[in-house]
């Protein structure tokens, strides 16, 4: 196992990480059409999704979506109401939590109050039986991943929210599970530290090869974190592709919506050629073209949505050649030190965001509130969505 812990260039490995992409790759975890219900309220609504081993998958979503009702039907601790659940070609019906080779850490760590680290550590080794000397390299081993060597005879109550948290994960990965579930890991530590946190784990189960399944409702943290995100709503999956996909070309209004900010524009297809849609937003005076090919019929309705980042502003109406622009009225400014969002009226009814990078520290003239702006984008810079 030692050769597994060695320290691998994490960058390059994770860019050459597509499995999805690969038409022969061999699922590692597999739901098939699972239903789960509780009475009749239906948590989790025929869904399939496929992880592959490695994977840093992360299931996002809003409360009560059945993020976590998906994760403990494959830790074992609920059971489908139809459909079945593979891993590792094992179908796990009937399989109780602790014969399944995946192990959850849970929200509230759940660790033994009276018990020293070390011995919190040891617990499931030693149910397990493994001999004295294993347990104790085992033991050692895992704090040394965890950064907690100092800390090996405290208590839990002795320790930091974020000293916790490692502990909880030492335990929770002692046993060397093949997927390790982790449910609002990092939910009880403070911004900093969870920032921190999420790029340890991230070296973490690179270094050791293991499968690891989150549940968030932070996207940021999903996005940081994870191979590939599953966004989620009312028990169904809407969109699973990778950080910069969900972000950069979201299926759907409610994708875009729910990761990041975003600029949602109702319009009809004016016209297509291939290449090119144009749309005529009913409260803009130009079209907007976008160099993309759409499903959509000319007439349809469908939204153009854009990224605030992705709208210029500035003063001066945009060079020739710059197919998008909108003169209009700054409503708002809010400063955030890094960037500033402008609210910007460009009709009635119609207010466009634009984030802008504060990257001198003083503007000869800054943009202000009832500025008259001109805001452009490239075509590009947006996506149609149709539903
Ligand atoms: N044992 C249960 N009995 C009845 N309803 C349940 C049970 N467990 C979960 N639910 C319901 O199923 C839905 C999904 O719950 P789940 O815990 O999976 O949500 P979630 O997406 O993890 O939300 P959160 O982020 O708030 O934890 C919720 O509406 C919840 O009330």
């Amino acid at each position: 196992m030692e050769g597994a812990l060695a320290k691998k260039p994490i960058g390059p490995v994770r860019r050459d990480f597509t499995p999805w992409e690969s038409g022969n790759a061999k699922p590692f975890i597999e739901f098939r059409n699972v239903t789960k219900r509780f009475g009749d309220f239906t948590a989790v609504d025929n869904l399939s999704l496929t992880i592959y081993e490695r994977e840093f998958f992360a299931l996002l979503g809003g409360s009560g979506c059945g993020k976590t009702t998906m994760m403990r039907m494959l830790g074992g601790f609920e059971e489908p109401s139809a459909g079945e659940i593979f891993l590792d070609g094992q179908n796990l019906a009937g399989v109780p939590p602790y014969r399944r080779p995946a192990n959850m850490m849970f929200q509230s760590y759940a660790l033994f109050p009276h018990m020293s680290v070390e011995r919190n550590i040891a617990f499931g080794l030693q149910q397990d039986k493994l001999p004295k000397g294993e347990i104790e390299a085992r033991v050692q081993q895992m704090l040394k991943l965890v950064k907690l060597e100092d800390f090996a005879k405290r208590k839990p109550h002795q320790l930091s929210g974020g000293q916790r948290q490692r502990v909880a994960l030492a335990r929770s990965i002692a046993k060397k599970p093949k997927v390790l579930l982790l449910d609002e890991p990092l939910g009880a530590l403070d911004r900093k530290l969870r920032e921190e946190t999420q790029f340890e784990l991230m070296d973490l189960q690179t270094e050791l090869g293991m499968t690891f399944l989150i549940v968030t409702h932070d996207q940021e943290e999903a996005m940081t974190v994870a191979d590939r995100i599953a966004v989620m709503d009312r028990g169904r999956i809407i969109q699973v592709a990778t950080p910069a996909e969900i972000y950069e070309t979201p299926n759907s209004r409610f994708v875009a919506d729910f990761i990041g900010s975003i600029n949602l524009i109702e319009a009809r297809v004016a016209s297509r050629n291939g290449t090119v849609t144009r749309l005529k937003a009913p409260n803009l005076e130009r079209e907007i073209a976008v160099s993309q090919p759409t499903d959509a019929n000319v007439g349809d309705t469908v939204w153009f949505a854009i990224r605030p980042e992705k709208i210029r502003l500035g003063f001066d109406a945009p060079q020739n050649g710059t197919a998008n622009a909108a003169e209009a009225e700054i409503w708002d400014i809010g400063y955030l030190g890094d960037v500033s969002i402008f609210h910007a009226k460009a009709a009635e009814d119609l207010i466009l965001k634009s984030t802008v990078a504060n990257i001198t520290r003083t503007v000869e003239r800054p943009i202000s509130w009832e500025d008259n702006v001109w805001l452009s984008w490239d075509e590009d810079a947006g996506v149609i969505l149709t539903r």
